[in-house]
């Protein structure tokens, strides 16, 4: 029996996860899953991919097991007090990607008795690797379930739910911070010769390899660095180069406004 998964707001992060639960026969063989915007022509594509489209929230939950809450902060209060009429503790599980917005304050909308996670995934869910932080709760089965649901989306990490907000910041943010990298890199590759379609797929491919380098290893980055960096060459001088324009303070210096910012969403 297939699980139904209802995704609460077909936005950008709602679309990527349906794209993604969409892409593989493991995610579809498990699971049914229903997208809800209140305007669906913009995501009427999905049906292509087998995903149900809907503006009705009330018949999505209805048929749910897995809720996966995906609007804005701003607008959770309206949708809770839209689906109220249909949730059911015994039947529901809900996850929530909503950033800054706690279980608790989501508890305080449907009233208790409630498995409420917190999870924060990014937008490579829709490609299937995106990396899915949990919160940790008391609702072990629901947890497990949550898992296998963000398992057949990337990787995913079980984390204590105060660094909820850090993990929004290094994973859900991140992958707009390391992009901009990309697109930097690629101005640079233009700057030296390139054409950009070029300087971009070799900027993407050498981001990938960087990455794969250390989940393949678990090495610490120095030390792939240091076997790039030939004496008095051309990598350790633009390296230090980098490093004297603030590159390391200001990746540090933006997560910490991200995460500041966080608080302030609401
Ligand atoms: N965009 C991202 O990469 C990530 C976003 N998040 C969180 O996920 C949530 C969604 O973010 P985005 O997709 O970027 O925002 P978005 O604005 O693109 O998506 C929200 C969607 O919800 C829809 N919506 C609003 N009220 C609704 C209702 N009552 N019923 C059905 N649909 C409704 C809106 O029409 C919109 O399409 C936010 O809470 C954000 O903090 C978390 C991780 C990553
Ligand atoms: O920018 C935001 O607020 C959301 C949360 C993480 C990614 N996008």
């Amino acid at each position: 029996m297939k699980t139904n998964v209802a995704i609460l707001g077909g936005g950008n992060l709602g679309t990527a996860l349906a794209k993604g639960l969409s892409r593989t026969d493991e995610a579809s063989q498990k699971y049914d899953v229903t997208v809800t915007r209140r305007n669906t022509d913009l995501i009427q594509h999905l049906e292509e991919d087998g995903i149900t489209v809907s503006s009705d929230n009330l018949s999505a939950v209805k048929e749910a097991e897995l809720i996966v809450i995906s609007v804005q902060p701003t607008q959770i209060e309206h949708l809770i007090e839209e689906i109220k009429p249909v949730l059911d503790p015994k039947q529901h599980i809900i996850a929530s990607t909503m950033a800054g917005v706690s279980g608790e304050e989501i508890a305080k909308l449907t009233g208790s008795g409630y498995r409420i996670l917190r999870v924060m995934p990014n937008t490579a869910a829709a490609i299937n690797q995106a990396m899915t932080c949990i919160e940790r709760t008391p609702h072990k089965e629901a947890e497990e379930k949550v898992i296998e649901l963000f398992e057949t989306l990337g990787k995913t990490l079980v984390i204590n739910s105060e660094l909820m907000e850090a993990s929004t910041v290094l994973g859900a943010c991140g992958i707009a911070f390391f992009l901009r990298y990309i697109r930097a890199a690629s101005q640079g590759g233009i700057e030296v010769g390139f054409h950009a379609e070029e300087a971009q797929l070799i900027a993407s491919q050498t981001a990938l390899g960087a990455s794969s380098l250390l989940l393949n290893s678990n090495n610490h980055p120095e030390y792939e660095i240091d076997k790039v960096t030939t004496p008095k060459g051309c990598t350790i001088a633009g390296l230090n180069e980098m490093e004297h324009n603030g590159l390391s303070s200001a990746l540090i210096k933006g997560i910490k406004t991200s995460w500041e910012m966080i608080e302030k969403i609401r």
